[in-house]
Parts: C-alpha cells; sequence; structure tokens
C-alpha cells in the first residue's frame, strides 16, 4: 500500500493516474477526511497501516501563481516549511520511507559557467540570500528540514506542463498571459516527472535530492515557436522589454527563472524526454481538459 498525500492537487492527481495505471494500491489522504497535519494522528496512522511507501505532493503553491503566496504567508510557511517536517518525523518514527515534491525555484539563473545547477549547489534564491517570492523561500526551508534524512527522496519540480490545456500549465500559462516575460527554463513534463519519481522508490535508488527536470534548457522565445509552429495558438505574442518591465506590470514577487541538470537522476538508469522534444508531443497532442 502507497499513501499519497495531496493526491487531489494539480501535481497529485498525476500520482493518482500513474498508480491507477500501474495497479498498485494507493490512498489518497485529503485533509478534510483525514488531517495528515496532525503528526501524532500521521504517526498512529502510519504506525497501524505500514504503508511501504508514502508520497508527499502536498504543499501552498498559490493560485493562480506565486504572487497569492506573498497574500497567504502563514498557510504557504505551513504547507512547505512544517509540514514538510511533521511528515519526516512521523514517517521515521513508524519506519516509512518516502518522496516530497520539493520544487526547482530555489535557484534563479544558472552556475557561474553557464551549466544547470546540480543536486549539491546551494540554493540561491531564498531567505538566506533574500532575493526570493515567499513561496521560494519556503520551499527552501522545506528541503533544509529534511536534510540529511536517510529515508526520503527530495525531487524538484519545475514549472509543470503536459498536453492538457490547464491554468496550472506552463503551455497554457504563456498562451494566454498577455505579455511574456523571455528567460531561460529547465522545466518538467508533469507525467515523465511523476513516473521518474516513482521509479526512484521502485528501482531502490539511493534517497536524497534530485532535480527531476527534462534534460536541457529552453528560452521563453523558443516554446513560443515551437506553440506557433504546432498551430495550437497563432497569436501574435508580445515580450516584456525587461524583467524591470514584468516586475512593475505583471507581477508582485520575483520569479524563479533557472536551469537545472538532471544528470544524477540519469545516473541512475531514470530518463526523461530532452525538453524541447517534450514540449513538441505535448503540443502535437494537445487537448482540452
Ligand atoms: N504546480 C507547480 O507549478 C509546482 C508545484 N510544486 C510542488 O508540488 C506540490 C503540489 O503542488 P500542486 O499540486 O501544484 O498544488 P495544489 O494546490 O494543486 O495541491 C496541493 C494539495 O496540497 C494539500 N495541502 C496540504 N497542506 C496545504 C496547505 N497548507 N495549503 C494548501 N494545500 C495544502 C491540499 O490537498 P488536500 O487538502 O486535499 O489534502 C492541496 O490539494 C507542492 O509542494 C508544490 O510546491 C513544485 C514545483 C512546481
Ligand atoms: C505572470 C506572468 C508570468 N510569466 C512567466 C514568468 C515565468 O517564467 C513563467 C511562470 O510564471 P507564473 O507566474 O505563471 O508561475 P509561477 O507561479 O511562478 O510558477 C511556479 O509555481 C510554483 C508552484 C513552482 O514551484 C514553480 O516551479 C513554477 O511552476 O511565466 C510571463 O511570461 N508573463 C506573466 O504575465
Amino acid at each position: 500500500m502507497i499513501f499519497l498525500l495531496g493526491g487531489s492537487g494539480y501535481v497529485g492527481s498525476a500520482y493518482q493516474t500513474l498508480l491507477q495505471r500501474k495497479g498498485l494500491p494507493f490512498r489518497n489522504l485529503r485533509r478534510a477526511d483525514f488531517d495528515y497535519t496532525d503528526q501524532a494522528a500521521l504517526t498512529s496512522l502510519l504506525r497501524r497501516e505500514r504503508p511501504a511507501f508514502l508520497i508527499n505532493a502536498a504543499g501552498y503553491t498559490g493560485k493562480p501563481n506565486v504572487d497569492a503566496c506573498e497574500l497567504h504567508k502563514a498557510e504557504c510557511l505551513f504547507g512547505n516549511g512544517v509540514l514538510p517536517g511533521r511528515i519526516a518525523a512521523a514517517c521515521t518514527d513508524a519506519g516509512v520511507p518516502w518522496g516530497h515534491v520539493s520544487s526547482g525555484c530555489i535557484y534563479t539563473g544558472s552556475r557561474p559557467d553557464g551549466t544547470g545547477f546540480t543536486e549539491t549547489d546551494t540554493p540561491n534564491f531564498t531567505f538566506r540570500t533574500d532575493n526570493c517570492s515567499f513561496y521560494s523561500g519556503t520551499k527552501a526551508l522545506g528541503e533544509e528540514v529534511l536534510a540529511g534524512r536517510p529515508d526520503v527522496y527530495i525531487w524538484r519540480l519545475r514549472i509543470p506542463f503536459n498536453e492538457v490545456d490547464n491554468p496550472r500549465n506552463y503551455l497554457t500559462k504563456l498562451i494566454r498571459y498577455d505579455t511574456l516575460l523571455e528567460a531561460a527554463n529547465s522545466i518538467s513534463q508533469l507525467e515523465e516527472f511523476v513516473a521518474a519519481t516513482f521509479a526512484c522508490w521502485e528501482k531502490r535508488v539511493p534517497f536524497g535530492t534530485y532535480n527531476v527536470t527534462n534534460p536541457g534548457e529552453v528560452t521563453t522565445r523558443e516554446v513560443v515557436d515551437l506553440i506557433k509552429k504546432s498551430g495550437v495558438a497563432t497569436k501574435d505574442f508580445k515580450f516584456f522589454p525587461n524583467e524591470a518591465e514584468f516586475m512593475r506590470t505583471a507581477a508582485k514577487t520575483p520569479r524563479s527563472n533557472c536551469t537545472m541538470t538532471s544528470a544524477k537522476l540519469a545516473a541512475t538508469g531514470i530518463r526523461m524526454t530532452e525538453v524541447h522534444d517534450a514540449i513538441t508531443q505535448a503540443l502535437r497532442t494537445w487537448r482540452k481538459a
């Protein structure tokens, strides 16, 4: 039995689909039915039911985007900074190995030599570096809380996308935003992300932190070119002249735009599609939800 926390959310739903497709028994815990944020309650449930593995896809993201986290700081800090610590304590207590969905948005830019950040690079878009959104700061705290634990995977997801039109999908966002910010990013195809992360457990790769992004990096203009080429949208895409203008007119808090390498994951034998190919595939099979 696998326990899934936050399985009704955007990322959690993809885990549900994966586990159903694999025919694996799982239990989706929702706070409305069982308060898994209560550490004592979660510990006794885990001790009693003894799931083989737990996936934490719960957290606070802000909707429609991370700007909303600036207005709901307590919930955001609790969901991303405090809750992972409680789950960690409960899992260790009950002897349940687990995986935590983190975010690559704890970095900005790329390494000094232009390559993508690796798992050993210290996050540079955090409360410690004092340049981040509240959301990113709390996700970095969540990772700090889990650092060094021997029984957890920390999986870094980044700007998810797939072929289903949805306000949370990066491709939908670029199609719908009035004006776009030019940036280079490493991003994650959602179904590949959940499959790759679950494969970490199936293959029993060593616990620890993994960047789970499609290999390579892509600029906003490249994504727009792929969108236009696919025919999914043919509008005249507008771009901000610079990031200052984006911040002045469209955002309340800075965004993490960054490149990362998922070579550590690939070295375990878990492969993801090259990023331009993955975007092209999504656009080729584009559909309404
Ligand atoms: N979507 C994205 O762009 C990215 C998301 N992530 C991470 O993935 C995880 C899931 O995100 P996503 O699926 O998009 O988010 P959703 O808001 O769609 O779902 C998150 C779920 O978490 C549960 N939850 C538990 N505690 C809280 C809390 N304090 N505030 C809000 N929700 C809470 C809720 O489930 P319930 O009430 O049913 O228990 C909720 O449905 C988060 O940790 C996020 O940081 C990382 C990178 C990118
Ligand atoms: C608001 C806005 C954003 N953008 C760009 C900025 C950025 O590169 C990209 C995504 O920004 P958004 O504000 O839509 O999304 P944002 O909420 O920043 O997305 C993030 O959510 C959290 C949960 C994560 O963990 C991240 O991985 C990422 O998915 O779109 C525009 O081009 N135009 C706009 O008007």
